[in-house]
């Protein structure tokens, strides 16, 4: 629908900005950005006042993604406008690829590649007013940002043409010949269906069990004022509980140190090559021989067990067995052992750090929201008086799930990438073979178009009286379509069992000398470190 809205200038003027940059000097900063936009659209169009403007056809006009953006880092500025963003989320507003806008902020040779590196999030929840399709560099390639949810859906419902991730595939395939996210066309398809067993409803519950087991034993490894890092505790916690439901048998000990030994620095380094162009990853000769040799050990051990599973023919309730029973019902295809192998690694990779990071950042909310945490632990209070959880209680944890789903929508995700297999059309633009496609769940899940008062953390928002409001397209933190995440249900099982046994028995309490940061490290932003000190409760 068309609307214009005139803006005071007067009203958006001086005091306003010594406002904000006495109360909010990193805002400051953003809100002078937004006002420049604002200002630029301004001459182009004449300087009618007219601030934000709709075409015919309900695309919006540059001075309307301009007062979008004023209007957003006013908001995170703590400073309402009064303005409406007119910004629409149907198709691309340009026709031809010369046309799609490229980010502010590109250096020469690098392009925006700093911005990404140092600044993700800021980098991602600046671009959605410049346009539905936004052109960033990554060093030398152009990448193509999806902004919208209908546009990250074309892509990801398989509507707008086929992908590949080879790129990735070849960076890591020491480790990881071809698990199913690297996987594209037929062969992903077959691979998903391979895999879903091992996640669904039957498998879930023998999960839960160890989950809960090993959350209740992490909890009560604690003592009353011991200071712990929430961040590397979790990771070691997931690590270990994903890896217990992998496989369960006696003679997989071996492969379990293996995988608590090398795990950790194999991620870190997968991240390391993934980011790197091609040319560049061959100079680093040291890092790439123990990446083999590290690689190797990590799969032969793995394998072992694989052999050893089959030669016993015996269902042990993990992943390892469903992998291992399961025939295509289509094709008659069983997994072979080295499809095994890939998928278990894969596992590792894909599942401990988003669930660790979201863990952390789940216990960093509630202690840095004490309405929030209050409400918490009188509902841990009631639902398990003993402080022991189990899968039973997942259902009577209302709030805490409102509490989980506030964390999942405030820390998705930052990145996703694709490249084009073949020209591809994304919002009636075609974009080249080759082409690589980025989105982020985290810049949706910020885009008060979709989550109004995005900024804030709100698990209300989730309560039974308000979660109609939200358009569930609008909510990607396990991405969307064919390559959704098939451990979210595990994910969010494992994460109410374990960190309600940890807030069920502790009061913890963040380090006033420790600012806590988003890092890059992984497509989930991690928390830095999460020092806290625990009181009993
Ligand atoms: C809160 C924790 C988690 C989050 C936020 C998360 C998020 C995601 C997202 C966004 C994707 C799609 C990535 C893309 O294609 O760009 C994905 C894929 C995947 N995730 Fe998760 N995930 C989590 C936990 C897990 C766990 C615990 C497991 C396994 C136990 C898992 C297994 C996978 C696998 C195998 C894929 C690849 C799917 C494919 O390419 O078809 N994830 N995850």
């Amino acid at each position: 629908m068309a609307s214009s809205r005139r803006l005071d200038r007067a009203g958006a003027g001086l005091a306003l900005v010594r406002a904000v940059e006495c109360r909010f000097p990193i805002a400051a900063n953003r809100f002078r950005a937004a006002r420049a936009v604002v200002r630029r659209t301004d001459l182009r169009t004449g300087g009618s006042g007219e601030l934000a403007r709709s075409s015919a056809d309900g695309r919006t006009t540059g001075r309307g993604r301009g007062v979008w953006l004023f209007r957003h880092h006013c908001r995170r500025a703590g400073v309402a406008t009064g303005l409406v963003p007119t910004v629409t989320d149907g198709g691309s507003d340009v026709n031809t690829i010369d046309d799609v806008p490229t980010a502010p902020g590109r250096l020469p040779l690098v392009g925006h590649g700093i911005s990404v590196l140092r600044r993700p999030l800021d980098f991602v929840t600046m671009l959605p007013p410049y346009g539905p399709i936004v052109r960033i560099f990554l060093g030398p390639r152009t990448a193509y940002v999806l902004t919208t949810p209908d546009l990250i859906r074309q892509v990801g419902l398989g509507e707008a043409g086929s992908f590949h991730r080879d790129e990735l595939r070849d960076a890591i395939k020491e480790l990881s010949t071809g698990a199913v996210n690297v996987l594209s066309g037929q062969a992903h398809e077959l691979r998903r269906r391979m895999i879903a067993p091992s996640f669904k409803q039957g498998r879930l519950a023998e999960y839960g069990v160890v989950a809960a087991r090993l959350g209740n034993e992490w909890a009560q490894s604690f003592h009353d004022g011991e200071m712990v890092n929430v961040v590397e505790s979790a990771h070691d916690l997931v690590l270990r509980t994903i890896s217990s439901t992998l496989f369960t048998a006696d003679f997989s000990s071996n492969a379990h140190d293996d995988i608590q030994s090398s795990i950790p620095w194999l991620l870190n380094e997968v991240i390391r090559r993934a980011s790197l162009p091609p040319g560049v990853r061959p100079v680093r000769v040291l890092a790439n021989r123990k990446f083999v040799k590290r690689s190797r050990q990590l799969r032969a051990s793995i394998g072992d067990v694989v052999s050893e599973y089959r030669k016993s023919g015996a269902d042990y309730n993990d992943m390892l067995s469903a992998f291992i029973a399961h025939v295509d019902p289509e094709t008659g295809t069983r997994l072979s052992d080295n499809d095994i192998v890939d998928e278990l690694i894969l596992i590792l990779g894909a599942g401990v750090g988003s669930e660790a990071s979201m863990f952390a950042w789940l216990v960093h909310e509630v202690v840095t929201h004490p309405e929030v945490a209050q409400r918490l632990y009188a509902e841990l209070d009631t639902v398990v008086p003993d402080k022991t959880i189990g899968p039973e209680h997942v259902g009577q944890l209302v709030y805490f799930r409102q509490v989980l789903q506030e964390t999942l929508r405030f820390w998705a995700p930052w990145v996703s990438m694709l490249t084009a297999a073949g020209d591809v059309t994304v919002g009636g633009l075609t974009l080249p073979d080759g082409a690589i496609i980025v989105f982020s769940p985290y810049m949706i899940q910020h885009d008060e178009r979709y989550f109004p008062n995005a900024a804030s953390f709100d698990p209300d928002r989730w309560g039974p009286d308000r979660v109609s409001e939200i358009d569930k397209r609008h909510s990607l933190p396990f991405g969307v379509g064919e390559r959704r995440c098939p451990g979210n249900h595990f994910a969010m099982l494992a994460i109410t069992l374990q960190a309600g046994a940890f807030l069920a028995r502790w009061r913890p309490v963040p380090d006033p000398d420790y600012r806590v940061k988003p890092t890059n490290r992984d497509f989930t932003a991690s928390p830095s470190k999460l020092p806290v000190r625990l009181h009993a409760r």
